[in-house]
């Protein structure tokens, strides 16, 4: 059977990049996003405001919801700080078997660890599973109307504390408007919009960063 759009972006990046290049493996799928098919990464003009974010909050704990071919976990593992710990979580197999070659080719399996299955399922679990206290830095990128329950579950679940960065894709285009109504008049949320590009076209998107303030 023919090859899926996510096995056709691998081959584009083991066609191109450099065994353990994160860099060449961004630029592969950059290229192929542009050049030959469009595919839902966060892309290079989002991708470069989340590059400045990670490197300004260099955070210990991140948590990635919607790995897709792993181009934003690649984007975040390259520039995490050595010891730091990255959670990255994908409900679709097909896409997850992509995005486990993608990261090795960019030399980073040892930063990521990539689990499979629904965030609603996996948050309450990521504690005693995996030894996690909080995150410094979630990275919401998944279905858009799951952007609001799972937060609001790691609210509960405490993983969410003072000082906790939500970084938000695609708020404008697909759109996620009851996130942004929550974040954005929650008296526990400094949120700020980075306006951009969906990525590879000139349709308006942006990135919503939101600092938790605490209960
Ligand atoms: O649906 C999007 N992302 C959610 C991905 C959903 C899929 O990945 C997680 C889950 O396995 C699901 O099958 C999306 C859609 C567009 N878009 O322009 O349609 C642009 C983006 O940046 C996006 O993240
Ligand atoms: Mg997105």
């Amino acid at each position: 059977t023919r090859k899926s759009r996510p096995q056709r972006l691998l081959k584009a990046v083991e066609g191109k990049a450099t065994l353990g290049d994160p860099q060449s493996v961004i630029t592969a799928i950059d290229h192929f996003c542009r050049h030959k098919e469009w595919a839902m990464n966060v892309g290079d003009e989002k991708g470069s405001i989340l590059d400045s974010l990670v490197i300004e909050l260099s955070p210990v704990n991140v948590l990635e919801l919607g790995t897709y071919c792993g181009y934003s976990t690649v984007r975040i593992a390259r520039l995490l700080p050595p010891g730091a710990r990255f959670i990255t979580l994908e409900f679709n197999p097909d896409y997850a078997a992509v995005a486990r070659q993608v990261i090795g080719w960019a030399g980073l399996e040892d930063k990521v660890q990539l689990v499979e299955g629904a965030s609603g399922d996996w948050i309450p679990r990521l504690r005693e599973h995996f030894g996690v206290q909080m995150f410094d830095l979630v990275f919401l990128d998944h279905w858009k109307d799951q952007y609001l329950p799972d937060t609001k579950q790691l609210e509960e679940c405490g993983l969410i504390q003072k000082g906790t960065v939500l970084l938000a894709d695609n708020v404008i285009c697909p759109g996620t408007p009851d996130y942004l109504k929550y974040v954005r008049n929650s008296p526990h949320y400094d949120s700020r919009y980075y306006r951009s590009h969906l990525e590879y076209t000139k349709v308006e998107d942006g990135l919503e960063k939101s600092v938790f303030l605490g209960f």
